[in-house]
């Protein structure tokens, strides 16, 4: 099969991958789909899990129960007992590291893979050559990997990876450990292979930048459950958990809908805004930094705005907005945020420590359900 053609049964070809999987002592409890061709971001905090789902995946530790399928071949199995190793999955991972082998050259490091599974030398050098050329590192091919820059390493780890003709890529935060110089011409080679070649990849990131330029859907994980799916751009513009929500740059405030179209927090703040949320439920009100407006008095008339009383925490300079942030709320989630421009910032002369009311209008709020309950409830 030529490159096209492989490329189209990649990604319409069989089912892609399918993880259901729960590890008891890690307290980790997963359950994903991933069509063939797309990307799954996986975000979250640190030790929600997402290490443990590509080791799940790549068949480097063994979940309590569950089942894992690549286009429709069992990888891991805990009911028949099948468990198909690492190196026989079909699977590369990429990780923050290179990990190139130290002793072998660029290119026998690429060749490694195709050798392994018996292309004789020639036809592995040539492949290796190919992959190179793909990741424009043809001229580094002779190179030992302590000669490399960490954007170069990368860039031939990418080949090798590619190399071993994976069904599957897993990228483990693939751009965390490169300068910010470098960083953005890996993450555009990364989109053009995985973009153009349809490839099926889940990628680990702690950056909005990679979601939003690499990924298809995006799965929010925290303490080993997934708390939010979704496309990239759901997730990103109606947030429902407090991670997402930073990431996204909103404010999300968590309480009750109290009538309709009113959340009161748990702290009693009444907050009136737009949405779907019914009456009794639990809901988040979100709402943009850039829709708040800063005032030193509660503004006298202020229906149909609301008004959110604030401590200043800090004053962040971004270009020529200052982002206000207030104080934690008292049920201990992160305080709002305002943006600002620096000349009402010294207009109004804001500092930490300060008392002052965020104002938003109805329109800039709105209201969302809630997240059901963190654990979706496993039949497995
Ligand atoms: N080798 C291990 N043995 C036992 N528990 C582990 C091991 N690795 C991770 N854990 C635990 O499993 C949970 C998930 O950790 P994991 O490393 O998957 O999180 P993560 O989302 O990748 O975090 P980070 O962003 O910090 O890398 C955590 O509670 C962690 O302490």
């Amino acid at each position: 099969m030529n490159r096209a053609a492989e490329t189209t049964a990649r990604a319409t070809g069989r089912d892609g991958l399918r993880v259901h999987a729960r590890l008891d002592h890690r307290d980790v409890d997963l359950d994903l789909d991933l069509e063939p061709g797309q990307v799954l971001a996986v975000l979250g905090p640190n030790g929600a899990g997402k290490s443990t789902l590509l080791s799940l995946i790549a068949g480097l530790v063994r979940p309590d129960r569950g089942r894992v399928e690549l286009e429709g071949r069992v990888l891991t199995d805990t009911a028949s007992g099948e468990f198909v190793p690492a190196h026989a999955r079909g699977v590369a991972m990429l990780s923050q590291q290179a990990l190139l082998f130290p002793h072998l050259s660029v290119a026998e490091n690429v060749a490694f893979a195709p050798r392994s599974r018996g292309e004789t030398r020639s036809a592995a050098r040539g492949i290796a050559e190919q992959w190179l050329r793909e990741v424009e590192a043809d001229e580094l091919a002779s190179r030992r990997p302590t000669q490399l820059s960490g954007g170069q390493a990368q860039r031939v780890a990418i080949a090798r990876a590619l190399a071993a003709d994976p069904r599957l890529l897993l990228l483990d935060e693939p751009m965390a450990a490169l300068d910010v110089g470098s960083a953005p011409a890996v993450r555009r080679l990364l989109r053009r292979i995985l973009r153009e070649e349809q490839r099926t990849a889940v990628l680990v990131t702690h950056d909005l930048l990679d979601a939003l330029a690499l990924a298809d859907r995006v799965i929010v994980l925290e303490s080993g459950r997934i708390v939010e799916r979704g496309s990239v751009r759901e997730v990103l513009t109606s947030p429902r958990s407090a991670f997402a929500a930073r990431m996204a740059g909103v404010n999300l405030v968590s309480g009750t809908i109290e009538e309709p179209g009113i959340l009161r927090t748990s702290w009693s703040t009444t907050l009136s805004g737009i949405g779907e949320a019914a009456v009794g439920s639990d809901a988040v009100a979100l709402f943009r930094p850039g829709a708040v407006a800063v005032h030193l008095e509660p503004p006298p008339h202020a229906s149909p705005r609301n008004v959110i009383a604030v401590t200043i925490a800090e004053l962040d300079v971004h270009g020529a907005t200052v982002r206000v942030r207030g104080v934690d709320h008292p049920d201990g989630s992160t305080g709002p945020a305002a943006d600002v421009t620096a000349a009402a910032v010294a207009d109004l002369d804001l500092a930490p420590g300060q008392h002052v009311y965020f104002v938003v209008k109805t329109q800039e709020m709105e209201l969302h359900p809630a997240l059901a309950p963190t654990a979706r409830p496993t039949d497995i």
